[in-house]
């Protein structure tokens, strides 16, 4: 990004919101969103490319990770043109997902640990106007004692 000629190391985008790009499209979600689509426009073009023009590069690959992959034209374009290479993308929430799902995860932190895993997880989904949902599936404590088998877990968990 260009940099002000006020040298004050700021870019432009800062000099003129108060805040950078990516903290801007936080809040507004359209300017997110039409961040995201020029990403995925851009990569329609690049993937076209690559899988016609550069196949050598992923001869002998069986997985890759598209890192800060946006919404996955990339990686969902090279899993349709290499059929043997497992693509995952790995991105913020915010920008896939309306939906976190944590299973098997909660438990074994700390209350206050759960709590800032929970805020987390909450802030990217709460911007997707009120769509996002945290999915927890975990252990429920039954404070009256429940049954000998979920008492076991419990305690099993607990080590
Ligand atoms: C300039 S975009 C590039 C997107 C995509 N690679 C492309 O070329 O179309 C940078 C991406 O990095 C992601 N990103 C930023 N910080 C990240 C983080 N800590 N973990 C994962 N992704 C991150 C952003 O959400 C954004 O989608």
């Amino acid at each position: 990004m260009l940099k002000s000629l006020g040298g004050d190391g700021n870019s432009s985008f800062e000099d003129v919101h108060g805040k950078s790009l990516r903290d801007f499209g936080l809040e507004n979600l359209d300017v997110r969103d039409m961040f995201n689509e020029a990403m995925a426009a851009d990569s329609r073009v690049i993937s076209s490319v690559l899988v016609t023009k550069c196949k050598d590069i992923f001869q002998g690959l069986t997985s890759l990770v598209d890192v800060g992959g946006g919404i996955g034209v990339m990686g969902r374009a090279l899993a349709e043109a290499f059929l043997h290479i497992k693509c995952l993308v790995l991105d913020l929430p915010h920008v896939f997902a309306d939906a976190v799902l944590l299973k098997w995860v909660l438990h074994d932190w700390s209350d206050e640990d759960c709590l800032k895993i929970l805020k987390q997880c909450r802030d990217p989904i709460v911007l997707k106007e009120k769509r996002g949902k945290a999915i927890i599936i975990d252990i429920v404590l039954d404070p009256k004692g429940g049954t000998r088998e979920s008492v076991k877990l419990q305690l099993f968990l607990d080590l």
